[in-house]
C-alpha cells in the first residue's frame, strides 16, 4: 500500500471539530498600551530600512529576476520599499505546472490538515506577525494603523478562521432523503484543474481570501498579486508557508497583468478565476474566458467568481439623526481615502437638512488630519495618500472638471498635491442634476458627491438612486421614520447587496455582513459567507445500494 494511503486511512479515525471561531478583536491603539506602539514602530522600521528583494514563489521556490519593480510608500514615494521580480513566460507555465503538481497530493490531504494551515496562519498573524502585517500594510498600502488593523490583521484572520467554519458545515451538508437499503453521499470534491487569483490593492485580507478560499477546499492555486500590495502579500504567504503549507498549494506570480493572464487563462485546465478589482478589469477576463470557452480550450467550464467596482450611496431622510449621519457619511466617504470598493460616494440629503448638514459636515472635514500614515512619529492621520500616481492624476482631473463645470461646485477641499506622497484633501462636491456623471462614474478617492433633493420627492430620489448608475454594491439609509426605511428598504432591493440601516456603507464584518454586490459590482458570491466555498468544489454524488437484486422483473410482471 503507497505511503500516501496509509495516511488517508489515518485521518479517518475520527471526526474532527473546527474550534469555536469568533471574530478576532480589533486592537485600538489608543496609547494605553506603550508597548503596542513600541512594536509597531519597531516593525515600521525594518521594512524601512532595507528594499526588500520580493522573490516569485513556484513550487515553494523563492525564483529572483533581473527584471523587477519596484514597489514605493505611496505616502512617501521616494521611499522603495521592495524590488519584486517580474514573472518570465517560463516562469508563468512553471508556476501553472506547479499548480497542477501539487494538486493531487493537496486535494488527497485530510480536511483536518488543510484546516489546520489556514487555522496556524490565523494564529500567527494574530500574535508573531501582528505587527510586521500591520507595518507591511501601512508601508505599501497607505493605511494609517486602525485601517490596516481591521484590514490585514482582523479581516484577514477572520476569512481564515470562518472559512474553515463554513466548509466543515458545506462537508457536513448531506443528501437529506435515504431510500432503504440506500446510503445517499455527497463528497465536495476540489475542481478539476487549477485556480486563477488575481488580486487588488486595497485590501491584504481580500487577497488572503481569494487565495486561501479555493485553497482551503482541496484546489490549488496560480496567484498574481497587485503590483501595490507586493509587500504585505509576500509577507503573507511566507507566513502560510511557516503554518505548513505545501509547496505548489499557492504560487505567487507577480508580473505584467496581461501576459500573466492570457498564459493562464488559455490553459487548458484552467478551472476558476478569483478576481477582485475594477469592474473594467474583470469586463476583459471575463470575455477571454468566455470566447476560450467558444474556442473549446477548456475541459470544463470555468467557474468565474468577480467582486468588482461601486458608487455606493447614502440616503438621508428628514427624519434622520443629523450628528450620525453627518459622521457615518464622513467616514464612509473618506477613511482610507475613500479606496474601499464600498466606500460611500454618492450622497443624497433633504434640503430641509442640508445647511446645518452642510456645516457640520465642513466642519468635521476641517479636522481631517492627512498625512505620512507609516510614520514612526505618528498616529494622528485620519487620512493618508491615495495608492498610486495614475490614481492621483486620475482624481486631479476629476477635481479640476468639478472647477469648470456649472453642474457641480466644491463645497470643501480640492486640492492636491504630489511633491511628497500622492496626497488629495477630502472633497465635497455638490451637483444640481440628480443624473450627473459625478454620480456615476467610481472615482475610487476621497471625491464625494452631493445631490440635495426636495423633501417631497423623497420617493422619487430613491428612484433615481436605482437607476443612475450601473452598479449595485453597497448603500445607506439614515432615517428615524420606519416607513421612510421599509421604502427605501424595498425599492432599492437590487441597489445593493449590502443594504444598511442607519450605519454607514463600508466596514461589513466576516461572518457578521456577508459582502458583495450585483449588477456591474460583481457576481455577488458573498465573501464572509459559506457560499463563496460552493464556487470552488464541484459536488460528486455518491449512491450505494445495500440491497442484491435476485430477478429484473418487476411485481407487476407477475400478475
Ligand atoms: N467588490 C469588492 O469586493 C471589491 C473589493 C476591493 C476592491 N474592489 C474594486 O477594486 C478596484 C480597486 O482595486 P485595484 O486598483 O487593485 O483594481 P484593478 O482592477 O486595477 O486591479 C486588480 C487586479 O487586476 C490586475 N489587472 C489589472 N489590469 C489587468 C488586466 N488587463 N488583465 C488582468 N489583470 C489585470 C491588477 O494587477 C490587480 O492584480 C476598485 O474598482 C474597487 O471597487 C472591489
Ligand atoms: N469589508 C470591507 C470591504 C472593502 C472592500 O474594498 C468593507 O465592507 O468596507
Amino acid at each position: 500500500m503507497a505511503r500516501n494511503q496509509v495516511r488517508l486511512f489515518a485521518s479517518q479515525l475520527a471526526t474532527n471539530k473546527i474550534p469555536t471561531i469568533k471574530n478576532e478583536s480589533v486592537k485600538d491603539f489608543c496609547f494605553k498600551d506603550e508597548k503596542d506602539w513600541d512594536l509597531l514602530r519597531a516593525a515600521i522600521t525594518k521594512f524601512s530600512d532595507e528594499t526588500l528583494a520580493i522573490p516569485l514563489v513556484i513550487n515553494g521556490q523563492k525564483v529572483y529576476r533581473t527584471e523587477t519593480k519596484t514597489q514605493v510608500n505611496p505616502a512617501k514615494h521616494g521611499q522603495i520599499l521592495a524590488d519584486v521580480s517580474q514573472a518570465t513566460a517560463e516562469d508563468i507555465q512553471a508556476a501553472i505546472a506547479a499548480a497542477k503538481a501539487a494538486k493531487k497530493q493537496w486535494a488527497a490531504t485530510p480536511w483536518t490538515d488543510r484546516a489546520a494551515v489556514f487555522l496556524k496562519a490565523a494564529d500567527l498573524i494574530s500574535t508573531k506577525y501582528r505587527y510586521d502585517m500591520l507595518a507591511a500594510t501601512m508601508l505599501g498600502q497607505g493605511k494609517n494603523v486602525y485601517q490596516a488593523e481591521i484590514d490585514s490583521v482582523a479581516e484577514l484572520i477572520d476569512f481564515f478562521k470562518f472559512n474553515t467554519k463554513y466548509a466543515e458545515e458545506l462537508y457536513a451538508s448531506q443528501p437529506a432523503e435515504t431510500s432503504p437499503g440506500v446510503w445517499n453521499r455527497a463528497e465536495y470534491r476540489p475542481l478539476e484543474g487549477f485556480v486563477y487569483a488575481v488580486t487588488p490593492f486595497n485590501f491584504t485580507a481580500i487577497a488572503a481570501n481569494l487565495v486561501g478560499a479555493p485553497a482551503l477546499m482541496g484546489n490549488t492555486v496560480v496567484w498574481k498579486p497587485s503590483a501595490t500590495a507586493a509587500l504585505s502579500n509576500y509577507l503573507l504567504l511566507t507566513i502560510l508557508e511557516e503554518a505548513g503549507l505545501p509547496a505548489g498549494v499557492i504560487n505567487f506570480i507577480p508580473g505584467d497583468p496581461v501576459e500573466v493572464t492570457d498564459l493562464v487563462v488559455n490553459d487548458s485546465e484552467f478551472a476558476a478565476l478569483h478576481f477582485t478589482g475594477s469592474t473594467d478589469v474583470f469586463k476583459g477576463l471575463y470575455s477571454k474566458i468566455s470566447n476560450n470557452v467558444a474556442a473549446d480550450k477548456y475541459r470544463d467550464f470555468p467557474r468565474i467568481v468577480g467582486e468588482t467596482g461601486g458608487k455606493n450611496f447614502h440616503l438621508i431622510h428628514p427624519s434622520a439623526s443629523l450628528e450620525h449621519s453627518v459622521l457615518s457619511s464622513l467616514r464612509g466617504a473618506y477613511e482610507y481615502q475613500g479606496q474601499k470598493c464600498s466606500a460611500l460616494s454618492r450622497l443624497y440629503v433633504p434640503e430641509s437638512l442640508w445647511p446645518r448638514f452642510k456645516e457640520e459636515f465642513v466642519g468635521a472635514m476641517s479636522q481631517i488630519q492627512i498625512g505620512n500614515t507609516s510614520s514612526t512619529d505618528s498616529l494622528n492621520f485620519f487620512m493618508g495618500p491615495v495608492i498610486h500616481e495614475q490614481s492621483f492624476d486620475k482624481l486631479a482631473a476629476a477635481i479640476e472638471q468639478a472647477k469648470s463645470d456649472p453642474e457641480l461646485t466644491i463645497v470643501q477641499g480640492g486640492s492636491y498635491d504630489k511633491t511628497n506622497g500622492f496626497y488629495v484633501q477630502p472633497t465635497l462636491i455638490q451637483t444640481s442634476n440628480p443624473e450627473h456623471e459625478f454620480l456615476k462614474r467610481e472615482f475610487f478617492g476621497p471625491v464625494l458627491t452631493t445631490y440635495v433633493y426636495p423633501d417631497a420627492k423623497y420617493e422619487q430620489i430613491i428612484d433615481s438612486i436605482d437607476k443612475v448608475n450601473k452598479y449595485g454594491l453597497t448603500g445607506s439609509v439614515f432615517a428615524r421614520d420606519r416607513s421612510a426605511i421599509r421604502l427605501a428598504e424595498e425599492k432599492l432591493r437590487y441597489s445593493a447587496g449590502n443594504f444598511y440601516i442607519n450605519d454607514k456603507c463600508t466596514g461589513a464584518v466576516v461572518g457578521q455582513q456577508w459582502f458583495g454586490g450585483a449588477r456591474a459590482s460583481g457576481t455577488n458570491d458573498k465573501a464572509g459567507s459559506g457560499n463563496i466555498l460552493t464556487r470552488f468544489v464541484s459536488v460528486r454524488n455518491v449512491k450505494e445500494n445495500f440491497y442484491e437484486l435476485t430477478d429484473f422483473k418487476y411485481p407487476s410482471n407477475y400478475h
